[in-house]
């Protein structure tokens, strides 16, 4: 339905002949809104668990359901014309086993209409990722800082900083690129250790706190809007939209409280 409708031209296997060539452009949108004006410059629109922080107010993306990212799919699906749309699954809809996770990726596909999941883990997530990508699952994979497992990380901290570490990382990043995932992000892992992944897996590695040495990138969307009070050192404000929301909502309180909104011109009159 979706591919008729001509919504989502972008496919995964051009993404995946991306690799090496053209930086891929990725950002995340959380509704109809926001992904209407992400959709005409983006490669992919990804519908991240962030919105539990970032559009619901929790304290980590652990609360957010399959509901919840279903609700959130649909409504990015409603502006998406161009961009391929990637929903993550959200922390306990896939760890158990590959049954549970294609169960929770089919209603993904299905209710939303988008083309892709996500899901966290490297070696852990093997057999998953192969399973679902055997049964017609296009599955991105996400590596490095994983949110979800914030609570054994021990808080969102960069990862490889100690290059004892690294071994363990990259074999995460072959894994998924074995087991057939046709993309990865690369999160919160230092430069050369996200140069070293990138040149030595087939499939594209889109970076996020990763460096420039990634086939393409993503960020929150709020985050390089401005919108959010606090963001990573990763993100580069490219707009100061929080800044200009204050100004506008104080503004008009300012307004409303001198009676000089409505104006005349805001007014609907009787015909004389
Ligand atoms: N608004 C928003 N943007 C994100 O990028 C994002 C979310 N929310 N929620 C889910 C995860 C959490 N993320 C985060 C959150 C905080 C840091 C952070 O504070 N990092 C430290 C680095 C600390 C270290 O180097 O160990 C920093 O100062 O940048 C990083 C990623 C990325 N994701
Ligand atoms: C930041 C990206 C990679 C993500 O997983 C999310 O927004 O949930
Ligand atoms: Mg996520």
């Amino acid at each position: 339905m979706s591919a008729q409708n001509q919504s989502q031209s972008v496919t995964v296997p051009q993404i995946m002949r991306r690799k090496g060539l053209q930086p891929i452009v990725a950002l995340t949108a959380y509704n109809a809104l926001m992904a209407g004006l992400v959709d005409p410059y983006a490669d992919i629109i990804l519908v991240g668990d962030s919105l539990a922080m970032v559009e619901h107010g929790m304290a980590s993306t652990l609360e957010a359901t399959l509901d919840l990212m279903i609700l959130h799919g649909r409504s990015v699906m409603r502006s998406a014309r161009q961009a391929l749309v990637v929903v993550d699954l959200p922390f306990g809809s896939y760890e158990e086993n590959p049954e549970q996770a294609f169960r929770s990726a089919s209603r993904v596909l299905r209710e939303t209409g988008c083309t892709a999941v996500k899901l966290e883990g490297g070696v852990a997530m093997r057999e998953t990722i192969a399973f679902l990508t055997q049964r017609g699952v296009p599955v991105m994979a996400h590596i490095g800082l994983t949110p979800q497992s914030v609570m054994t990380l021990g808080g969102f901290k960069t990862q490889g900083r100690d290059r004892a570490a690294w071994s363990a990382i990259e074999a995460d990043a072959v894994a998924v690129a074995e087991a057939g995932a046709f993309a990865v992000v690369l999160e919160g892992i230092v430069e050369p250790l996200a140069a070293r992944i990138t040149e030595n897996i087939a499939i594209p590695t889109i970076g996020i706190g990763a460096s420039a040495r990634c086939d393409g990138q993503i960020l929150v969307l709020e985050d390089m809007l401005g919108l959010t009070d606090r963001a990573p050192k990763f993100v580069r404000r490219f707009g100061a939209l929080g800044d200009a929301a204050r100004e506008a909502v104080r503004q008009y309180a300012e307004a409303v409280g001198a009676r000089s909104f409505p104006a005349d011109q805001e007014t609907y009159l009787p015909k004389k």
